[in-house]
C-alpha cells in the first residue's frame, strides 16, 4: 500500500509548522523523513497516524484520503511508533504488545489463537521473547523503544509509521531494528537523525528544512555535501561504505560551518 502526501499544511494553535509538504513512500518501500530539529519531521508524521488534522492537504493512502476512513479502520492499515510514549504504564511487556491487537477485535472479545501467536512473534521479533511478563514502567529506554515497536508490528498494519525508532537503543540493537525493517518489505516512513543509517536503510529519503521539502530522491542523489552544508550546516564527504557500498557520510565533527553556510 502506497502512501501519498499531498500539499499538507499543519501545525499548531493556529500556526502552520510544515507548509506544502508533498512526498511519498512506494508500497513496500522504506521512505525517510530527514531533516534539522523543528523541521517538521515529527509534525508529518503525527497527521499520517492521525494524531494532528491538516489544516490543508491530504494523506492518501493508496489512493483514500485517510480521514475518510474510521478510526479503527486507519489502526488495522497504519501503525506508529511515536516520539511521545507513556513512561508511566502499570502494564506487562506482553498487555502493552496485546494493544496492538485492538483494532481487530470486537468490544470485549478476548485473545485468539492468531492474536496470541501475534503478539508472540512480535515480542520475538524485537528480541523480548523473555520479557513479556515485565512490568513495561521497569524497562530501560531502548527496551521501552523495542516493546512499543513490538507493539506497532502485533498491529500487523500496512503502513509503518516510526518517529525516532532507534532512539535510545545501542548500535547492535539498532543495527538490529534496521536489518528487521528491511526484512519486514511493508512500505515505512521513518523519521531519522542518523543520516548513516537514513542512507543505509532508506530507499527513498525526504529532507526537510523548516516545515518543506527540499530534496527527495535516493539517499545517494540527495545527501550531498552541499545539501549537507545547507540543510544542516556541517562539513560532510560522501564516500562509499567499504564494507556495505552504502553512502557513507564522514562528518567533520571538529566544528559547524559559519551560520549563513558559508
Ligand atoms: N505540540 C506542539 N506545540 C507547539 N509547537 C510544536 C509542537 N510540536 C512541535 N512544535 C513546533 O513545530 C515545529 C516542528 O516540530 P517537529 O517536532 O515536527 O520537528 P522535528 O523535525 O520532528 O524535530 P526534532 O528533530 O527536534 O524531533 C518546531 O518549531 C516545534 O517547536
Amino acid at each position: 500500500m502506497n502512501v501519498e502526501i499531498e500539499e499538507l499544511h499543519v501545525g499548531y494553535a493556529g500556526r502552520d509548522v510544515v507548509a506544502g509538504v508533498q512526498l511519498m513512500a512506494a508500497a513496500g518501500e522504506i521512505a525517510g523523513l530527514v531533516g534539522p530539529n523543528g523541521s517538521g519531521k515529527s509534525t508529518v508524521l503525527r497527521t499520517v497516524y492521525r494524531h494532528l488534522r491538516p489544516t490543508a492537504g491530504r494523506v492518501l493512502l493508496a489512493g483514500t484520503d485517510i480521514r475518510t476512513l474510521s478510526p479503527g479502520r486507519t489502526a488495522q492499515q497504519v501503525a506508529a511508533l511515536p516520539q511521545e510514549r507513556g513512561s508511566d504504564f502499570e502494564l506487562t511487556v506482553r498487555e502493552v504488545v496485546s494493544m496492538g491487537r485492538t483494532p481487530y477485535k470486537r468490544a470485549f472479545a478476548g485473545e485468539d489463537r492468531t492474536d496470541r501467536e501475534t503478539v508472540a512473534r512480535a515480542l520475538a521479533a524485537v528480541g523480548m521473547a523473555g520479557q513479556g511478563a515485565r512490568r513495561f514502567s521497569t524497562l530501560s529506554g531502548g527496551e521501552r523503544q523495542r516493546a512499543l515497536l513490538a507493539r506497532a508490528f502485533a498491529q500487523d498494519p500496512e503502513v509503518l509509521v516510526l518517529d525516532e525508532p532507534t532512539n535510545h537503543l545501542d548500535v547492535r540493537h539498532q543495527v538490529e531494528l534496521l536489518a528487521l525493517l528491511r526484512a519486514q518489505r511493508r512500505t515505512t516512513l521513518i523519521s531519522l537523525h542518523d543520516l548513516n543509517a537514513a542512507a543505509s536503510l532508506c530507499d527513498r529519503l525526504h529532507v526537510l528544512h523548516a516545515g518543506r521539502v527540499v530534496a527527495s530522491g535516493t539517499p545517494r542523489a540527495v545527501l550531498t555535501p552541499r545539501l549537507l552544508a545547507e540543510v544542516f550546516g556541517v562539513r560532510a564527504a560522501v564516500t562509499d561504505h567499504p564494507l556495505t557500498g552504502d553512502p557513507l557520510i564522514a562528518f567533520d565533527h571538529r566544528e559547524p560551518l559559519p551560520a549563513d553556510g558559508g
